[in-house]
């Protein structure tokens, strides 16, 4: 194959021969470079088994800045990758490493003994599936990794993920190889197979067909799979590396990824999905500061059920909800949104204008009290609200509460968001502690402490406010809507 459609996904073979020579190579380890030599030289029919060179240096950097400690990969061969990131790991630490093959393994291994990373190594020969579950029947490796390298058999990559996924703590690493596969992702099969005919006279192999198609479904899965966030590097053959997010689903994964295919993503506005993908480009560090898209449905679908036309949201960043609930609105609808940040606003913004709503929207950049409190000064508004949307700092709902429940109509809603708070409202907090520690390997942050415990207040307040009847939502993070009987 190396010889009929190269891997080299490089607008030039001089590129690709220019980085080689003057950053690689120069750079190789001595003992790397002999398993590769000793690799070609046995293998000369597998040569790209072995991911290449500048692979290997780009995974030991990953590697070293995250200070990886427990690492695991699936699909070893003689071992260049393995000896990569051992190269890369300190002396205390661990890599399981799983392959059918020990033969091919141990032509790599007196390498990685000259290099004295060996009993860094635990080699496990095993069908990939099988040596995870064994992984995950002790319960104790159950977010323990810091990284994982896959480069098996590309079919199986998506159930080795829902595994990979148990196995990494929150903050790792799942790497994972080909996801270009010989830069043919982009090209139809038709003209894929085409390709290969006319350069090979031959038919194209049906693993290389396979493969492909695996991997477009891997790449389309992971772009859209929440508990990841995502970096699909051009080197090598393609490496895609998944970073393992504290997510605050309430749900369970395989669920949550069921109703986001089947009925989240398909129906999402054009504006709404433009907006969504412009914050994680500018806010990757928050993205889970947007209501996600099912709970943005949801909203919306209050909001027409109630044929609401006066709003007012607290907590606005950069408008996924807001813009939500604007769509859902009747033309001469009006919402007042309240934020102390406008820059984040403004990223939302053309989203709006685009969308044709931004004419219903009144920005105010704001504490939420004093706006609140604004408000309330022009007696007109006592009482006139249809609906309230509140997702703005923790501690401050109960406070928020009294001045809402003056500014809605009876009959009208109010909606706190996160009130499940990562479903951790139902464990103690001793027990958030510990397992915020042991998956992110940090103290909890203090702000996600005090937001829990302000949450948990305000549940039992709310179950027991005579002024309002409460539907608590199981969607997001959870939502409380509270209807004004009184
Ligand atoms: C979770 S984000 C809101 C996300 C938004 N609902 C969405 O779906 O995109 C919280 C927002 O609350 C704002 N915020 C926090 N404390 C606030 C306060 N005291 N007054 C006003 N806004 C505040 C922050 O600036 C931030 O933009």
């Amino acid at each position: 194959m190396a010889d009929t459609v190269s891997k080299t996904l490089l607008f030039s073979t001089d590129l690709q021969q220019y980085i080689f020579d003057t950053s690689v190579y120069p750079k190789e380890h001595k003992q790397l470079k002999e398993l590769r030599e000793a690799t070609f030289d046995k293998y000369s029919d597998k040569r790209e088994f072995s991911v290449p060179v500048d692979e290997g240096m780009f995974l030991a950097m990953v590697v070293k800045l995250m200070n990886a400690k427990r690492t695991l990969e699936i699909g070893v061969f003689t071992g260049y990758s393995l000896l990569s990131t051992a190269l890369a790991m300190p002396d205390d630490g661990q890599i399981t490493a799983i392959d059918l093959d020990r033969e091919a393994y141990e032509v790599g291994l007196p390498f990685m003994e000259k290099a004295g990373v060996a009993g860094k190594i635990n080699f496990v020969q095993s069908d990939a599936i099988s040596g995870l579950d064994e992984l995950l029947r002790d319960g104790d490796n159950e977010g323990a990794f810091d990284f994982v390298f896959v480069d098996a058999d590309k079919p199986s990559y998506m159930t080795y993920h829902e595994r990979i996924l148990k196995l990494l703590r929150v903050g790792g690493v799942v790497a994972y190889d080909n996801t270009l596969w010989y830069a043919t992702v982009a090209v139809d099969e038709g003209s894929v197979r085409d390709l290969l005919r006319s350069r090979t006279k031959q038919e194209a192999p049906e693993y290389f067909i396979k493969s492909r198609a695996a991997l477009i479904e891997l790449n389309r899965f992971l772009a859209s799979d929440q508990r990841v966030e995502i970096s699909q590097v051009s080197i090598g053959d393609g490496v895609t590396l998944c970073r393992r997010v504290l997510i605050q689903s309430i749900l369970r994964c395989c669920i949550q990824q069921y109703i986001f295919d089947t009925s989240v993503y398909p129906n999402e506005h054009k504006q709404l999905k433009e907006l969504r993908e412009a914050t994680f480009d500018k806010y990757s560090d928050k993205r889970e500061f947007s209501v996600p898209v099912d709970e943005g449905m949801f909203l919306a679908m209050v909001v027409k059920l109630m044929n609401a036309k006066r709003t007012l949201e607290i907590g606005v960043f950069t408008g996924y909800s807001l813009l939500s609930t604007a769509l859902a609105m009747p033309d001469d609808g009006q919402i007042t949104a309240i934020d102390l940040d406008r820059e984040a606003y403004e990223v939302g913004l053309p989203f709006m204008e685009k969308a044709g709503v931004a004419g219903k929207i009144n920005f105010v950049q704001s504490d939420a009290i004093s706006g609140l409190d604004e408000l309330l000064r022009d007696g007109e508004n006592e009482g006139v609200f249809d609906f309230v949307f509140v997702d703005a700092d923790k501690p401050s709902y109960l406070t928020y509460h009294e001045s809402v429940l003056k500014l809605l109509r009876v009959g009208g809603v109010v909606a706190y968001d996160n009130t499940l708070w990562y479903a951790t409202v139902a464990v103690d907090e001793g027990s958030v502690r510990d397992l915020l520690r042991s998956r992110t390997k940090q103290e909890a942050p203090e702000y996600f402490i005090k937001s829990r415990a302000a949450l948990i207040e305000l549940n039992r307040f709310l179950a027991s406010d005579q002024r309002v009847e409460i539907s608590q939502v199981s969607i997001g993070d959870g939502v409380t809507l509270c209807r004004r009987v009184r």
